[in-house]
């Protein structure tokens, strides 16, 4: 059932439509996931049904299912082997276009996509912007072998680690550990504020329990931020500029959905 969309869903949405104008005729494309990112899947959906030719890499099961559901072709990342672009959602963004991300499981996917990508286009609501990573808790995907000795490894970097606060929790999900698309787990880093996100990045990776991090540092080329209002912004890295735009507030899609992610 078509719903009206709240004004945090009308910016999701507005970044994700504008973002999909990026891809072009016969490009790979790299899927994202969550809330955001499903609503570009969506949209690609439909500019597909109305003939644009894409081959996509989704970043997690939960949007190979939706990307098939509306009607685009699915190829696994070897059989695409590199993509054009990736389109995909962040937790947080910095002004040098770090980021954090991962709220939704699927980040070391996401990153294997992203490094794979030419382009990496983030869309995202304005809640995402910030001065500093770090109010949103750093996702770090672990082995469940030996998770006790990678919690106290990444305890043993935090404590001399430029950050405010140091909890390290077990993501659950119905009274389990949440299991990655790998099976493996999160563990989510409350820190508060990340001084040195390049110099972290590296150092948790280091610890041989730890598979990847929500870091994402030196990928992102573009963010697309839309506002409730109808605003966009279009943040290029590569020549610093940034671009004002209104979408079009009457387009269906900008006001109804058939539901988030
Ligand atoms: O990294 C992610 C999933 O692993 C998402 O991109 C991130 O959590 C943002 O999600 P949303 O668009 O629902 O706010």
């Amino acid at each position: 059932m078509p719903h009206p969309l709240t004004p945090g869903d009308l910016a999701k949405s507005i970044a994700a439509r504008r973002a999909c104008d990026y891809v072009e005729d016969g490009m790979k494309v790299g899927l994202g996931t969550g809330s955001t990112a499903a609503f570009m899947v969506r949209h690609l959906g439909q500019l597909v049904a109305d003939g644009l030719r894409v081959t996509c890499v989704p970043t997690s099961a939960r949007t190979g299912a939706l990307a098939r559901s509306v009607g685009l072709q699915v190829v696994t990342l070897d059989e695409a082997r590199w993509l054009d672009l990736t389109i995909d959602g962040a937790d947080e963004f910095d002004r040098d276009f770090n980021l954090i991300k991962g709220g939704g499981g699927a980040l070391l996917h996401e990153k294997i996509v992203a490094a794979a990508s030419e382009r990496m286009v983030v869309i995202a609501d304005p809640s995402k912007r910030v001065e500093t990573l770090g109010a949103f808790p750093l996702p770090v995907e672990a082995v469940a072998f030996g998770l006790q000795s990678t919690r106290a490894a990444i305890a043993e970097i935090l404590a001399s680690a430029d950050v405010l606060n140091r909890s390290v929790t077990l993501r659950m999900e119905d009274d389990a550990p949440y299991a990655t698309d790998e099976g493996n787990r999160i563990l989510d880093l409350d820190l508060g504020r990340i001084g040195d996100a390049r110099r972290l990045s590296i150092q948790l990776n280091q610890i041989p329990g730890v598979v990847e991090n929500g870091l994402f540092c030196d990928l992102c080329d573009i963010v697309v931020v839309g506002h409730p209002d109808g605003r966009i912004e279009l943040r290029d890295l590569a020549n610093g500029t940034v671009i004002e735009e209104r979408a079009e507030m009457d387009e269906p899609d900008n006001i109804f959905a058939e539901s988030g992610d």
